[in-house]
């Protein structure tokens, strides 16, 4: 499958700090990819590379086709209504997006609010109106930073439940590395700027290492 977003060997340096140091990943065409880590490890300077809002030090991104971000903290814009939220995300060549159903189709719970103003909705309605902003892109790979960040579990869970129908590609930056791996076919592991482990979804959450610091010390046993 061909990959929509490859890193390769990126490297990015605040004021002399290194924030990545020779980064290498792919998402191919519809899979659904996860990117965990400690505070600090660098997964939002990957976004923000990824998105050209950093300049990498060394290294290279491709992104083959359109990228939307979702970005931590979800950025909803609060005095729009959640119509308008979407059309901004369709914004294009200086035309607003309009077909606004397939997002309502994909969150029906978003339906309803249409003329709601996004700033008096829940957290995880905020997160589903800043998915659909992003889809409303036609995106061929979506990144969505911290997509559980400070959201009920019933909230995560409907809100997961809906990705799983997507077939656009994903990249999914989670601290909840029990979440990420569960809705993800493959990982990265990010470690002070680094990529410590790779790999197939069910072999990272497998991994001794991964359940010590990322699972709470659980490890998965097979009988
Ligand atoms: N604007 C900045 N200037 C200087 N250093 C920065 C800047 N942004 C991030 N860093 C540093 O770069 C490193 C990676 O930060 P980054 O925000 O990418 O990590 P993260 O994995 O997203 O962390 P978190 O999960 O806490 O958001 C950290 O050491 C951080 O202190």
């Amino acid at each position: 499958m061909s990959a929509v977003l490859e890193v390769r060997d990126l490297s990015v340096r605040y004021a002399g700090a290194i924030a990545l140091d020779g980064v290498s990943l792919t998402v191919s065409a519809g899979e659904r990819v996860a990117l965990i880590g400690a505070n600090g490890a660098g997964k939002t300077t990957l976004v923000r590379a990824v998105c050209g809002l950093v300049r990498p030090a060394a290294g290279t991104v491709t992104v083959r086709g359109r990228c939307a971000q979702v970005p931590e903290g979800r950025e909803v814009f609060g005095d729009l209504t959640v119509e308008d939220n979407l059309r901004l995300g369709g914004w294009r060549n200086g035309r607003r997006g309009r077909d606004t159903t397939a997002v309502y189709a994909l969150f029906p719970a978003l339906a309803g609010l249409r003329r709601r103003r996004a700033g008096t909705l829940s957290g995880g309605q905020q997160q589903m109106v800043a998915i659909g902003r992003a889809l409303m892109a036609r995106p061929d790979v979506l990144v969505i930073d911290e997509l559980s960040l400070g959201l009920a579990p019933l909230a995560v869970e409907e809100i997961t439940g809906h990705l799983r129908a997507l077939s656009v590609a994903l990249l999914l930056i989670e601290q909840n590395a029990r979440l990420a791996l569960d809705l993800c076919a493959r990982g990265y592991v990010l470690e002070s700027g680094r990529v410590a482990l790779a790999g197939d979804a069910a072999g990272l959450a497998a991994d001794p290492r991964v359940a010590a610091a990322y699972l709470g010390g659980h490890v998965a046993v097979t009988p």
